[in-house]
């Protein structure tokens, strides 16, 4: 009954008003699951490819006609009858299908779209929620949220260099109460903002971008965003960041476009360092770029083992890339974003990875987003304990944050929040 029937891609559009990959699979029984595709902008250079038609007659070349067309024709060929339960086998056939090693030929958003379906279809079958289904009867854990307030870098038109400056409330007492303190948090910082006469026009992930040039204007208003709202920084939230690093490392230096500064590696480690101890900073993702692995170690060595260090671009939701990081003494958390490595069965692997190194997992939205909200369930399925997923505003952002409030409802006094 749980054999897959039929499948159906389309080409819809994400949040940025780009082409994307949703699709539909249909079980025996009738059961359905749905999954869209999202889409990065400062994209890790190992990352499974999004295959794009490149026709700048359509969409400016961004069309996803042939990731749709492989969808309703080879994909859903090779996949018809195979049973939804076994999530392994219908992945791995795709693999196979595919052929490559970067997914590149039917492309990694065709493979994921079905993957997430497929999942999606069968707890649908069982007649259990998502994250149910993934994580069975101990899947309880909230995550604590690293909601993004201001943006920049490839997330926005600022000179800002760092890309996020996110606010985790860690001192809630449940999910439903980081979301409101983080809501009150962006509410107050867009007063405060308008109030000083700046922008508060947001970003790609729904986060003000107001024309700074420096870190430090932007944590200095965040700090007292958090202490005006009568919130205590670094108890109640902690800052993190996410410099993006990859996309400012230039023939071996740091080059900070917005500040107009260019930083060796040790400037740039140092300066890190320097924001850590200034301010309530518990995390910074892609502090170093993905091919500076150097740099990662002498950061990783230096740095206070409190001070989370997520790999993003560097591991790309890896397996294999992550035990690079876990042998080689880098890093010492993990951002898994599905579509990096393309497939669910991939993605379960290096979580497993991750929890089995003592690497912390980090959940992730990409910049290029739609209303799917998938990595909502995995976060709670998967026992994450960290979620990634944007600003307080804007739809695509929120949808993840109003699917956990539904989750955490339902788990009532069973639920976990994973704050301090
Ligand atoms: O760098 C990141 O972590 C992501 C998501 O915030 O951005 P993008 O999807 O553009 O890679
Ligand atoms: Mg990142």
């Amino acid at each position: 009954m749980t054999a897959i029937s039929r499948v159906i891609g389309r080409q819809i559009l994400d949040s940025r008003g780009n082409p994307s990959v949703e699709v539909d699979v249909t079980l025996v029984d009738g059961s359905r699951g749905r999954a869209a595709v999202p889409s990065g902008a400062s994209t890790g250079a190992a990352e499974a490819v999004e295959l794009r038609d490149g026709d700048p007659a359509r969409f400016h070349g961004k069309g996803v006609s042939k990731a749709v067309a492989a969808v309703n024709g080879e994909i859903a060929d090779a996949v018809a009858g195979l049973d939804a339960e076994d999530q392994a086998r219908v992945d791995e056939t795709m693999i196979a299908l595919d052929g490559t090693k970067e997914k590149g030929r039917l492309g990694a958003n065709a493979l994921l779209g079905v993957s997430l379906a497929t999942v999606k279809a069968a707890a649908v079958a069982h007649d259990q929620p998502l994250f149910r289904y993934v994580g069975g009867v101990g899947a309880r854990l909230l995550p604590v949220p690293m909601m993004n307030i201001v943006n920049g870098g490839a997330h926005a038109d600022n000179p800002l260099d760092f890309q996020e400056f996110m606010i985790a409330p860690v001192g809630a007492a449940s999910f439903f109460e980081a979301v409101r303190m983080g809501s009150e948090v962006f509410h107050t910082l867009r007063r405060s903002l308008a109030a000083a006469g700046h922008s508060v026009n947001v970003g790609d992930e729904g986060g003000f971008a107001p024309t700074f040039a420096t870190a430090d204007q932007a944590l200095e208003f965040v700090v007292r965003a958090i202490e005006e709202t009568g919130y205590r920084p670094g108890t109640d939230i902690t800052i993190c960041l996410d410099p993006a690093s990859s996309e400012f490392f230039r023939d071996g230096l740091y080059s900070y476009g917005g500040e107009g500064v260019d930083r060796s590696v040790d400037e740039h480690i140092a300066y890190l360092l320097d924001l850590a101890a200034r301010y309530p900073i518990t995390s910074i993702e892609d502090p170093m770029a993905e091919n500076d692995i150097t740099g990662w170690k002498k950061l990783t060595a230096a740095a206070a083992p409190a001070l989370q260090l997520v790999g993003d671009d560097v591991f790309c939701t890896d397996a294999d890339r992550l035990l690079d990081g876990v042998e080689g003494g880098y890093a010492n958390a993990i951002l898994v974003k599905v579509n990096q490595i393309g497939t669910l069965t991939e993605t379960l692997r290096t979580v497993d990875t991750a929890h089995k190194a003592g690497y912390q997992v980090v959940i992730s939205h990409r910049s290029g987003e739609t209303e799917d909200t998938t990595i909502a369930d995995l976060a709670v399925g998967l026992g994450c304990g960290q979620i990634k997923t944007g600003s307080l505003s804007r739809s695509d952002r929120t949808a993840k944050y109003n699917q956990l409030i539904r989750i955490e409802e339902e788990l009532g006094n069973q639920a976990r929040y994973a704050g301090s």
